[in-house]
């Protein structure tokens, strides 16, 4: 069966990238194109699926108008927090049918990257996280970074890890960077660049890398291809592409 799909954001960088790998994709149909000021309760009865990569501040009301509209929504925009995310799966409990996947990165290499982190976060004193983007974002951090941190904060949580040596005292202008739930977290803003990122993480005489690199929006295509096929299989709220992926 075909699937009808949807993309918000269509004049955009990641949306006309979308538009065009769901152009080519076999078993689907691209029926709209929305950007800025057109109406999201227009695709009821039109389309099936719906892929978001909006701006943060609109995202969590295109998500609600999609549900209200009985379309499932794919969301690759960030700006995502925990408060957000409760109400859309408040919303999903009236639609049970409905699926959103909330996912900050589709492409492969950061979803292992974040992974790779988790595993390897409570083994090591120190890990700080170090974001690089092009300049036109308009975000920061980036939400792979946060949602890499709060992984990395997680899985120390959980085994029991020590709070990171760090003898910082002064740092008036923020050149340690942003605190995500105690991971220090950087953000690089670069000509040239598309979406970067590496985890360090040390131990007294060792260091490990973790690094993913999109070289160009393409990488985050067969994720999104990915969750447009799937979401109508798994109702309720998903959080991160690795829960379609079985990780
Ligand atoms: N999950 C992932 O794998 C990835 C996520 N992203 C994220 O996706 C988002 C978009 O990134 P990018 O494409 O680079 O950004 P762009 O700024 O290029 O695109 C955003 C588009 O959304 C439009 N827009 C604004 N408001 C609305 C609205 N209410 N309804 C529909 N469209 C609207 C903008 O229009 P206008 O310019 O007129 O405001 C613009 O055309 C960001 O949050 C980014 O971080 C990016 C890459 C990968
Ligand atoms: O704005 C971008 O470009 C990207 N945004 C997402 C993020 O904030 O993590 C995903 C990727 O890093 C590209």
């Amino acid at each position: 069966m075909t699937i009808r799909v949807a993309v918000l954001g269509a004049a955009g960088r990641m949306g006309t990238t979308t538009a065009q790998a769901v152009r080519a994709a076999q078993g689907l149909e691209l029926v709209a194109e929305l950007d800025a000021g057109d109406d999201v309760t227009a695709l009821a009865g039109v389309a099936d699926v719906a892929v978001d990569f909006t701006v943060p501040t609109v995202t969590e009301g295109n998500v609600h108008a999609l549900l209200d509209s009985g379309v499932h929504a794919v969301v690759g925009t960030t700006g995502w927090d925990d408060a957000a995310l409760a109400r859309v799966r408040t919303h999903l409990a009236q639609t049970p049918d409905l699926g959103v996947l909330v996912a900050p990165n589709f492409a492969l290499s950061a979803v292992l990257a974040m992974r790779f982190a988790a595993i390897a976060a409570p083994l090591f004193a120190s890990v700080e996280v170090v974001e690089m983007h092009h300049p036109r974002k308009v975000d920061a951090p980036s939400g792979t970074a946060v949602h890499t941190a709060r992984g990395v904060a997680q899985a120390r949580a959980a085994a029991g890890a020590p709070p990171m040596p760090d003898a910082t005292e002064l740092d008036p202008d923020g050149a340690r960077g942003a605190d995500v739930d105690g991971v220090h977290v950087h953000a690089l803003r670069l000509e040239g660049l598309v979406a970067h990122e590496q985890v360090f993480l040390s131990n007294p005489g060792e260091l490990l890398t973790i690094r993913t690199d999109s070289f160009d929006r393409s990488s985050f295509m067969p994720g999104v291809l990915l969750a447009i096929r799937e979401i109508g299989t798994r109702p309720g709220l998903a959080v991160g592409l690795d829960a379609y992926l079985d990780l």
